[in-house]
C-alpha cells in the first residue's frame, strides 16, 4: 500500500536554521529530518501500527550547536580525514561545514527513494587552504516507503590541476541504545581490527558476537555489507548495510572518558554506540574528473533474541530488507 511521500523545508528549534523533514506514508507515517547546519543528522519517528520500531540516532543532552564545535551525536559526516592520522582536523571538516540544498544533482547511477533531499559541500575558501583540492561532495538522505534511512554520498574530484587526492571516511552514526551493557553487536566477529586504544595495533576480534563492557575504540576490516545491532532491553535490531565502504568504526567512551567529555553527560555513554560504515584503511583516490558513491543504510526491526538465535520474524524481515 503506497502512500504519498513529502519534503517539508521548516525551521529547527535548536538552531534557527532550516531543517527537511521527510515523511513516508503507509497508513501512518514515518519522518526524517536533514540539518544543514555542520552536520547532518537525520533520525526517523514511525509509527506504523504494525511495526512500532524507530531509527533513532543519539543526541547529546549536552550537544553545542555553536561552531566551530562539532554537535556530539547524530550521523556525522566525517571527511576527508576519520580521527586525528592526519594533518587535518578531528574527523575532518565536513561535518563542521554548512551544507547547501543541491537543486539539481546529476543523475544518480542507483535507484533511490522519492523521498529524499540533496545537499550539497564544496571546497571553500578556509578548506583549500588547510586541504588544497577541489572537491563536491553530494549528500542524498532518502527516506523508504518502510521507514529505512539511506544516506548516499557521492563525491568527484573537480580539480583543474590534473592531481589526484586521497581521503578517508565515516558515518560516525550515534544509534540510541537502551543500555549498552546488553547490545550485541553481529557480523563484525573473527574480523582483524585497528585498536585506536593501543596505538593502532592490528588485533583479531574474538567472539562469536561484539559485546560492551569497557571503552571501544576501534575500526574493524573489510567488514561484511550488513552488520546487526541487537539491542536485548528494547527488543529493537538495528540492521546497517553498506556500500563502497569497506571499514566499521565503534566507538563508545565508557564512564571515564565520558566525564572528561563538555559536551556529553556523564552517563549518556549507557545509551548509545557509534558504529558507521567507513572507508579507513585503505584511503580513497580519485582523480581529476572522477566520483566515488559510498552508501549507508539504516533500518530498524523488532527483535527478541534467544539462545544465541534471532527471532525468526527478525531473520525474515532482515532478508527482505
Ligand atoms: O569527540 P569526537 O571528535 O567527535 O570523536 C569521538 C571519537 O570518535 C572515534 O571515531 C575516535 O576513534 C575517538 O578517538 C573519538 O574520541
Amino acid at each position: 500500500m503506497a502512500g504519498t511521500a513529502s519534503v517539508e523545508r521548516v525551521k529547527d528549534r535548536a538552531t534557527g536554521l532550516d531543517k527537511f523533514v521527510l515523511r513516508e506514508a503507509r497508513g501512518s507515517s514515518v519522518e526524517s529530518s536533514a540539518r544543514l547546519d555542520r552536520v547532518c543528522f537525520p533520525f526517523i519517528r514511525s509509527n506504523f501500527p504494525s511495526i512500532l520500531v524507530i531509527v533513532d540516532v543519539n543526541i547529546s543532552f549536552q550537544a553545542t550547536f555553536k561552531p566551530p564545535k562539532a554537535i556530539r551525536g547524530g550521523i556525522q559526516i566525517c571527511f576527508p580525514q576519520l580521527g586525528s592520522h592526519g594533518v587535518l582536523e578531528q574527523h575532518g571538516f565536513a561535518r563542521n561545514q554548512f551544507w547547501s540544498v543541491d537543486e539539481s544533482p546529476p543523475p544518480f547511477p542507483v535507484a533511490t527513494s522519492n523521498c529524499h533531499i540533496d545537499l550539497i559541500l564544496k571546497s571553500s575558501q578556509e578548506d583549500l587552504k588547510i586541504w588544497p583540492h577541489s572537491y563536491e561532495f553530494r549528500l542524498r538522505v532518502s527516506l523508504s516507503p518502510r521507514g529505512d534511512l539511506i544516506l548516499t554520498s557521492r563525491i568527484t574530484n573537480i580539480s583543474s590541476d590534473g592531481k589526484p587526492f586521497q581521503f578517508t571516511f565515516a558515518y560516525h552514526t550515534y544509534f540510541s541504545v537502551s543500555d549498552i551493557s546488553e547490545v550485541r553487536v553481529e557480523g563484525l566477529e573473527t574480523l582483524d581490527y585497528l585498536d585506536n586504544l593501543q596505538s593502532r595495533n592490528r588485533c583479531t576480534e574474538q567472539g562469536d558476537a561484539v559485546v560492551f563492557e569497557s571503552e571501544v575504540d576501534k575500526v574493524y576490516l573489510s567488514a561484511p555489507s550488513k552488520i546487526v545491532i541487537i539491542d536485548h532491553e528494547k527488543k529493537r535490531t538495528f540492521v546497517l548495510r553498506k556500500e563502497g565502504l569497506p571499514d566499521v568504526v565503534v566507538w563508545n567512551p565508557w564512564g571515564k572518558k565520558a566525564k572528561a567529555m563538555p559536551d556529553f553527560g556523564d552517563d549518556e555513554y549507557k545509551n548509545m554506540l557509534c558504529v558507521g560504515a567507513a572507508a579507513i584503511e585503505k584511503p580513497i583516490t580519485l582523480r581529476p574528473g572522477e566520483e566515488w558513491l559510498g552508501k549507508q543504510e539504516i533500518s530498524a526491526v523488532p527483535s527478541s533474541y534467544s539462545s544465541g538465535q534471532l527471532d525468526p520474524e527478525v531473520i525474515r524481515r532482515m532478508h527482505t530488507i
